[in-house]
């Protein structure tokens, strides 16, 4: 029986799995679980000074999933367009974010990650995300590191085509998953959300991205 299996009937709460899905791909299960209420209230005030907004394909259309973004000023500047965002800076990213997220990136093996941002995306229900690589970041060394809250959803981790068959990741509330190294450019993207409620995030899938951007 997998540890996990026993914590339903122990109820005690569950440890953190360390799987590699590839060579610098690592799924760690329930690893914010511990301070889920902590992490979620951070990125509410992220929220709260930066309102979430629908994100536009490189063509300039509306997409379902709603994003905001925090970071250092750098960072900003390097992703601000003055024809797609409004001019205000994003607030900064909450230190209890970021610390986790560099523990995250230690637990990997990219102990030396210094992310400059923060991205939120929001899903409901039908909100999918198609498969895209990051490449938006200066230094492709530095990994992505990816959090995700509430609602679960289908995870595509494929290859470095996009043509590549993805792996079928179940993330659920807590589970991070951290891609770099070899890893770094697989495509990626998220299936449509099923409708559900979390006691947390209600009817949303919450997922956060910390970068190094600039
Ligand atoms: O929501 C996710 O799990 C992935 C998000 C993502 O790939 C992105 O924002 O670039
Ligand atoms: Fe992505």
């Amino acid at each position: 029986m997998s540890s996990l299996a026993m914590n339903l009937f122990s109820q005690l709460p569950a440890e953190p799995t360390h799987e590699e899905l590839f060579p610098g791909a690592i799924l760690m299960r329930g690893l914010a679980l511990d301070q889920d209420r902590e992490f979620f209230a951070a990125a509410e005030e992220i929220m709260a000074a930066a309102p979430l907004h629908h994100a536009v394909t490189p063509t300039g259309l509306p997409m379902q999933v709603m994003v905001t973004d925090s970071g250092d000023l750098r960072a900003f500047n390097h992703r601000w367009v003055p024809e797609r965002d409004s001019g205000k800076l994003w607030p900064p990213i909450p230190r209890i974010l970021r610390e986790f997220a560099i523990r995250c990136a230690v637990r990997s093996g990219f102990p030396n990650f210094r992310p400059d941002s923060c991205h939120i995306n929001r899903y409901q229900a039908g909100t999918k995300l198609g498969l895209h690589q990051d490449r938006h970041e200066c230094d492709w060394t530095q990994p992505i590191v990816s959090v995700s809250f509430g609602l679960e959803c289908v995870f595509l981790l494929g290859g470095l085509n996009r043509t590549d068959k993805p792996k079928r990741i179940l993330l659920e509330h807590g589970d991070v998953i951290v891609w770099g190294g070899p890893s770094r450019m697989r495509f990626h993207g998220v299936q449509p959300l099923k409708p559900g409620h979390h006691p947390l995030t209600g009817p949303y899938r919450y997922n956060l991205t910390f970068r190094k951007i600039a």
